[in-house]
């Protein structure tokens, strides 16, 4: 077996932490023959409830899991981590958009950069989920300029995993017969869901989900809002945030960037933009990627029509309107 390695998960005694833990400790990111030793990070306030988040993980009886580390001091947290899940922060309540969390989360952020860029491993992967999660990994990425920048990714998978159910119950197939749905920019109800470059596999024949459908005015609309919307949608439901699918997509994110994808198939994420499709560099949107030996690349040569392109730079506009907030809160 390999040595240990060490993961930090920020909001640990939180509602995602307390389903992503025990997906990240039976070995599903990091491979079932991978040990770990689990940092788990909360606020003082919260030292008591995450007393009790230990006592579940070693009645877990885990046997990848090697120690856990509970703690509110970001020092111990981020030392010598080599993935860290960014999920501490503030949810949304109803009738508020995402962007509306950045006065009180950014700062997190910015803290918790400064701790990576001091504590954690150079080669350190990031996922940031606390929303407004994509403006929050660009802040986190500018105040931990030792580790390169496309080391700090913002979560966009489980919009990807709605988008593939949705189109999927759509067809009436399983899920994984259909891939290659992609979401485009921020994790906020301007993001574009585009199922144009989607196939679907029937009977052995790969088909393009458009013309499987046939119904363009649905791709172009009902889907596009049901997956923008659908965290509202949770929210006006169960009164508090997505939480069991939010953590089922940072293990789907974390296991593609640590263990590749499958070839020909492509997933979301954020990511800082190198103005790929015309997007404005320096700001972290989702782009299709492909990843091999821990590196992601964006997916090139895609044809963007002129209703993607309205899209993307609907998306895009409110990524640099967010930036610009987020900068001017943290230097007031
Ligand atoms: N990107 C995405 O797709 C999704 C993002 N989210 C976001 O994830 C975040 C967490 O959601 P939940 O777990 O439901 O919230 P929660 O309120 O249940 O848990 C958050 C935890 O973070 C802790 N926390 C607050 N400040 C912290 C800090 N500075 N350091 C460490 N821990 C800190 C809190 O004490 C709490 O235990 C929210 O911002 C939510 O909006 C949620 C679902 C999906
Ligand atoms: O919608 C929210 O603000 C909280 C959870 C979330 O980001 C989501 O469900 O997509």
């Amino acid at each position: 077996m390999p040595e240990p390695i060490r993961v930090v998960v920020t909001g640990a005694a939180g509602q995602i932490s307390y389903s992503l833990l025990y997906m990240i400790a039976k070995g599903d990111v990091f491979g079932y023959e991978q040990p770990l030793i689990l940092h788990l990070l909360d606020i003082p306030p919260m030292m008591d409830v995450l007393q009790g988040v230990v006592m579940e993980l070693a009645d877990c009886a885990i046997p990848l899991l090697r120690e856990v580390i509970p703690t509110a001091d970001p020092a111990v947290a981020f030392k010598d981590v080599s993935a860290a899940f960014l999920v501490g922060a503030m949810p949304r309540k109803q009738g508020m958009e995402r962007k509306d969390l950045l006065s009180a989360n950014v700062k997190i952020f910015k803290v918790q950069g400064e701790a990576l860029d001091k504590y954690a491993k150079k080669d350190v992967k990031v996922l940031v989920v606390g929303n407004p999660a994509n403006t929050n990994a660009l802040i986190c990425s500018k105040y931990a300029p030792s580790i390169p920048k496309e080391n700090f990714t913002a979560m966009t998978r489980l919009d990807q995993n709605r988008a593939q159910a949705q189109v999927s119950a759509k067809i009436g197939v399983p899920v994984e017969q259909v891939s290659n749905v992609i979401i485009w920019g921020n994790h906020s109800s301007t993001q574009f869901p585009d199922a144009s470059h989607a196939v679907v596999n029937l009977s052995g024949k790969q088909l393009t989900v458009a013309e499987v459908i046939k119904d363009d005015s649905w791709l172009r609309d009902t889907f596009v809002q049901i997956v923008q919307k659908r965290g509202a949608a949770v929210i006006a439901a169960r009164k508090m945030s997505s939480a069991l699918s939010a953590a089922k997509a940072a293990t789907d994110h974390m296991r593609d960037w640590f263990q590749g994808t499958v070839y020909g198939k492509y997933v979301s994420m954020g990511v800082v933009s190198d103005g790929s499709y015309g997007v404005p560099k320096d700001l972290v949107f989702s782009f299709p990627v492909t990843i091999k030996n821990g590196q992601w690349s964006i997916v090139q040569g895609l044809t963007i029509d002129d209703f993607a392109k309205q899209k993307l730079a609907i998306t895009g506009k409110e990524l640099e309107e967010e930036k610009e907030e987020a900068v001017a809160i943290i230097q007031a």
